[in-house]
């Protein structure tokens, strides 16, 4: 999908000439924070992204000082930016517009100091209207409380105000009512952003351009050509210390019901009729009303275990610490979804993710189908899927676009081969970074763009799709996993 306009903030929706922006992170000490979103809020901010008057808040229990945090931020931003021209001296001019505020998520005066400090900062710069985006990096057990505290005591009176939630989006359709019934009672759905970072990744933002403006694949986009397609993410180390949180939740609520899926509806989706967010959301959410649920025995699970590797021993799941003794949570699931409609009946849409696998890969494997009356059958030998033609698109890393096609080998004889039709990013664009996903859906939220976020009745459907299972497996012998595997 292309981008409203390639500035970064969009003078029609903000006018920054007299208005300022602060960014309050909710949840400021943790993990999400460092990894992402100071490094994200550096990014856009070297770039020249962001407004002129735009501030940073870190909001957390941990005491810390304005100048204990930003030495906290600076520790963060060995970020793609790091080794950029002029780096330090825009650390600098960055870490100049952080402050911190200590505070209890559940606590009203907390918030109404927070929103001192704030309104402090944002009057001595001397901008008449003030717009606010709180991100809630925290665990899910606080969210509701934070969000309260921030729309209640927070909000601003004289711009807007926005608010990101990260997911885990609940742990079934009743426990994400719930939790959409929280934020409902203090936010307007419009000032809520459900963020899913796969969205904002740069494959996953040129599908829809791959798809509606080139006439060669749209026709193909159907049960008629394609056999199945393959979602797929695999990374290459395990919870390592999240386990706390992983255990919970499990790699289906993890990956699959989120990330994956969202990828598969963008995929599936019918052509929207504009690009607006509401558009392209409606054409999502029709995608997963039109699925069954998964059912168990299209389902494979499994957990790692310990193996060896170059000599090493890597550790299982279970030598975790932060995992509980025996936990049978699943760190590898593969399941077969299917979309009842005209354009998909019949055709199996693979989602696989697992945590400590070989190789780290996240990619779309689209498997066309057999060429009818292939006259050079007999040049394949007995394996025809040997000679299907398959669209690969990898989102990461190494970002490429490659066609599997049947080609002659140069030459006398009549030799046939498959070989590729390839598009390597990094050599085609002369880019040696992409942008992180963050940044494009941080920036999203200043704008007010939301075809990347998840809209409320998306966020239904999908859990329609994996609550029974998730459930059925739960029930059985009081543990989460059916098989176990070893990776
Ligand atoms: N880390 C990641 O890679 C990803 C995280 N997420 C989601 O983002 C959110 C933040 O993740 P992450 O940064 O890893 O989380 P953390 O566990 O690091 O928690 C963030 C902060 O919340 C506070 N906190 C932690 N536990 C509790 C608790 N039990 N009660 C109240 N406050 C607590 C701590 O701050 P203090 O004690 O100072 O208040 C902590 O620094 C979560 O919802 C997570 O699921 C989503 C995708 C990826
Ligand atoms: O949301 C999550 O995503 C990460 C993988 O993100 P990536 O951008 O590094 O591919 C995953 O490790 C984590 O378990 C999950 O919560």
């Amino acid at each position: 999908m292309p981008r409203a306009g390639s500035v970064a903030y969009d003078l029609e929706r903000n006018d920054w000439n007299t208005s300022s922006l602060s960014v309050v992170v909710v949840g400021a000490s943790g993990d999400l924070a460092k990894k992402k979103i100071f490094p994200a809020l550096f990014a856009l901010f070297y770039e020249g992204l962001l407004p002129p008057e735009f501030h940073v808040f870190g909001y957390a229990r941990s005491k810390m000082s304005d100048a204990e945090f930003r030495e906290v931020i600076a520790s963060t931003l060995t970020c793609r930016i790091h080794a950029r021209e002029r780096c330090q001296e825009k650390q600098e001019e960055f870490l100049r517009r952080c402050y911190y505020s200590a505070g209890q998520y559940d606590q009203p005066a907390s918030f109404q100091e927070l929103n001192r400090r704030m309104g402090e900062v944002e009057g001595a710069c001397g901008k008449p209207r003030a717009n606010r985006m709180f991100f809630l990096s925290i665990p899910p057990n606080v969210f509701i409380a934070a969000a309260g505290g921030a729309a209640d005591y927070c909000s601003t009176r004289t711009g807007w105000t926005r608010v990101i939630v990260e997911k885990p989006f609940g742990r079934d359709s009743a426990s994400s009512a719930a939790l959409g019934r929280g934020l409902a009672a203090h936010l307007r759905e419009d000032q809520i952003y459900r963020i899913d970072h796969y969205l904002g990744k740069e494959l996953i933002e040129n599908l829809t351009v791959l798809r509606f403006s080139n006439l060669v694949f749209e026709p193909l986009w159907s049960r008629q050509y394609i056999r199945n397609v393959q979602i797929v993410f695999s990374e290459n180390f395990g919870t390592e210390g999240r386990g706390g949180y992983f255990d919970q939740y499990g790699i289906m609520r993890d990956v699959i019901q989120n990330h994956l899926l969202q990828i598969l509806a963008l995929f599936a989706m019918e052509p929207p009729i504009s690009l607006a967010a509401e558009d392209i959301r409606n054409e999502k959410v029709k995608v997963l009303r039109s699925m069954r649920a998964v059912a168990l025995d299209d389902t494979v699970l499994g957990q790692y275990r310990s193996r060896m590797h170059g000599g090493r021993t890597l550790p299982g799941y279970l030598d975790d610490k932060t995992v509980p003794p025996g936990s049978l949570t699943p760190t590898f699931a593969a399941c077969a979804m299917f979309i009842n409609n005209a354009r998909w009946d019949g055709v199996p849409f693979l989602l696989k993710a697992g945590k400590a696998l070989h190789t780290r890969r996240a990619e779309i494997r689209v498997q066309f189908r057999h060429v009818p009356g292939n006259l050079y059958k007999h040049k394949f030998g007995p394996d025809l899927d040997s000679a299907t033609n398959e669209l690969v698109i990898r989102i990461q890393p190494k970002e490429a676009i490659y066609l599997k096609i049947n080609n002659k080998v140069p030459g006398l004889g009549l030799q046939l081969d498959t070989t590729r039709l390839d598009l390597q990013y990094q050599s085609a664009f002369n880019q040696k970074e992409l942008p992180d996903a963050y940044e494009r859906l941080l920036l999203d939220v200043v704008n007010g763009d939301k075809r990347l976020f998840i809209r409320y009745d998306e966020l239904e459907a999908a859990w329609d799709l994996f609550t029974p299972l998730l459930h059925e497996i739960e029930s059985r012998k009081g543990g989460r996993l059916v098989g176990q595997v070893a990776t």
